[in-house]
């Protein structure tokens, strides 16, 4: 089976990618390169970062690699945390810290002042090819606290569309069915079947 790089060292987005790419390509991280440095997250939007992460890798190692910069965004918040959510409460890029100050930001908003959406901006980068991005998002709200124990990040704060299930209360499965991610993922594998 064919492999692919994901230029990333989250484990939760690893596991999404597997599961979604499972029977298509064997899926490689920078889980598996451990000697490979951060790569600085300095650009403005989330393409920004995909394509640096994407493009520095593939330079790297001359070969075809995709990479992913996501967040959420919250409208209360002018779109914060966006691209800063990894690092939203400090530079150890805490997800319990970063869900705290989420909600400490948003003591006393109302309901229907709480929608947020998840983005997730993919960028597909190969030597000597222009760079190709898609993007997929998942409209929501900001509960009050943190509901359900599965996936990572800000999924325990973050209640799917109209639902009363935050994303962390989804299987795998089910989160795969409707997440930015999966959204992002299917057009990729779109463009990389038609290939
Ligand atoms: O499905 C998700 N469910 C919950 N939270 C999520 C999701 N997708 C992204 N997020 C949050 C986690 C992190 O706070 C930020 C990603 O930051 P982002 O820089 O793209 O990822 P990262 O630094 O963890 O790994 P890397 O840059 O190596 O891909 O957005
Ligand atoms: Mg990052």
């Amino acid at each position: 089976m064919k492999e692919l790089l994901i230029a990333t060292a989250n484990k939760g987005k690893v596991e999404d990618f597997k599961k979604l790419f499972q029977g298509m390509y064997e899926v490689k991280s920078l889980l598996d390169y451990p000697h490979i440095p951060d790569i600085i997250e300095d650009g403005q939007t989330f393409q920004d970062n995909a394509q640096k992460k994407a493009e520095v890798l593939s330079k790297a190692l001359n070969e075809t690699v995709v990479a992913d910069d996501s967040g959420l965004v919250i409208d209360a918040l002018n779109g914060r945390p966006g691209v800063f959510s990894a690092r939203y409460a400090g530079e150890e890029k805490n997800d319990q810290a970063n869900m705290k100050k989420v909600l400490e930001d948003l003591r006393g908003v109302a309901e229907q002042d709480r929608t947020a959406r998840f983005v997730c901006t993919i960028a597909l980068a190969s030597p000597d090819k222009k760079t190709i991005f898609f993007e997929g998002q998942c409209e929501g709200f900001i509960s009050h606290k943190q509901i359900g124990e599965n996936g990572f990040g800000y999924d325990p704060i973050f209640y799917v569309g109209q639902t009363t299930k935050t994303m962390a209360q989804l299987s795998l499965e089910e989160k795969n069915e409707i997440s930015h991610r999966a959204r992002a993922i299917e057009q990729l594998n779109n463009y990389l079947i038609g290939e």
